[in-house]
């Protein structure tokens, strides 16, 4: 709304039928029920690369799967470029790169960042008080996003930390996974705070030997938004761990889910870039190991407490 009001916003869709039925409800049934849509929000399909000609600036709202193929789409763009995405690209041959990594490797060019931070959809629609990160290497993204997104309802912070800010929004939802896994084996609070905590020691150790800033992980997108997945009922993240402990399958947890769950993606490329930097993450390695199947929840949980002892600055 913040944007609608004060912009010309189009919003494209890669389904014409679904870009249709938006445009003829005033309401995205499919990802976002019950929340009408702005009147002045204009909705497109077809070719994404006529429609972002003569923009001011381009949000890629689509999971981590889909981000390559738009900046592909997007690359000869004059036009700052930022995505909500929150997670490692997951393809099987592939080395499982951060967002920006991607964008380094098939659209060099474009000026691009990455708007993230604690911010479930529905509370944002609903214009709930809600602070962002727009993070980028570009002083100019950061300021394209912070004049189009900062309002009353939303405060955007700038920051020049991507990698930090990437990270931190892709390992977070690994440790919702973890912490959905601890709630529905009622393992306690105690367990809960624990797993955030030792899950934010994970994340700001790999986020630190991809580039990070130690600062950024105590933020936004690292702790805020670990706090808020972890803890958010909202959180389909969160969802799967919880579902994976009453005993569905993951294939049942996600079909009941009907969104995408990051963590399920990326909790394996995860654990993979970090041996690769030979950085341990045992909470992480037990969320991948159950979600393929190789260690039933309470397994898991037997393994992270059996550990040995390690000082708590490790
Ligand atoms: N939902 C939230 O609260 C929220 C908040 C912040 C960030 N994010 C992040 O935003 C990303 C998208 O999440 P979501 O909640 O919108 O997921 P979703 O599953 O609810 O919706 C995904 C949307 O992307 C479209 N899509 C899927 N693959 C695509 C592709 N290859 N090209 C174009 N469009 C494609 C789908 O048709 C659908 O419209 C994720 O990385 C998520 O972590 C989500
Ligand atoms: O529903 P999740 O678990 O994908 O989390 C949504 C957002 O990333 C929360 O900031």
């Amino acid at each position: 709304a913040n944007a609608t009001a004060r912009h010309d916003v189009v919003l494209w869709a890669r389904d014409a039928d679904q870009a249709r039925d938006m445009q003829s409800r005033r309401e995205n049934t499919r990802y976002l029920a019950g929340f009408a849509l702005p009147q002045a929000l204009r909705i497109a399909s077809g070719d994404v690369g006529a429609v972002a000609q003569d923009r001011e600036l381009l949000v890629v709202a689509t999971p981590m799967a889909g981000l390559r193929e738009m900046l592909v789409a997007l690359a000869q763009s004059n036009a700052p470029v930022a995505w909500l995405c929150k997670g490692f690209e997951a393809r099987e041959d592939g080395p499982g790169l951060l967002g920006h990594e991607v964008q380094q490797q098939v659209a060099p060019g474009l000026a691009a960042g990455v708007l993230t931070g604690p911010s479930f959809a529905q509370e944002v629609a609903r214009g709930q008080p809600t602070a962002l990160v727009a993070a980028s290497a570009r002083p100019e993204v950061r300021q394209a996003l912070v004049e189009t997104f900062h309002g009353p309802q939303l405060r955007v912070y700038a920051n020049d930390d991507v990698a930090g800010a990437e990270v931190g929004g892709a390992v977070k939802n690994v440790l919702a996974i973890a912490t959905g896994l601890c709630d529905g084996l009622s393992l306690g609070l105690n367990a809960r705070a624990a797993l955030v905590t030792r899950g934010l020691a994970e994340m700001t150790r790999l986020g630190i030997a991809l580039g990070g800033r130690a600062e950024t992980f105590m933020g936004l997108s690292g702790l805020g938004d670990l706090v808020l997945t972890a803890t958010g009922d909202l959180s389909r993240n969160r969802r799967v761990g919880l579902l994976l402990a009453q005993g569905q399958s993951l294939d049942q947890a996600l079909a009941e889910l009907g969104h995408v769950a990051e963590g399920v993606y990326c909790a394996r490329t995860v654990v993979k870039r970090a041996a690769q930097l030979g950085i341990e993450m045992p909470i992480a390695e037990a969320v991948a190991a159950v979600l393929e199947g190789r260690l039933q929840p309470r397994q898991a949980v037997a393994r992270l407490m059996q550990r040995d002892p390690t000082p708590e600055s490790s």
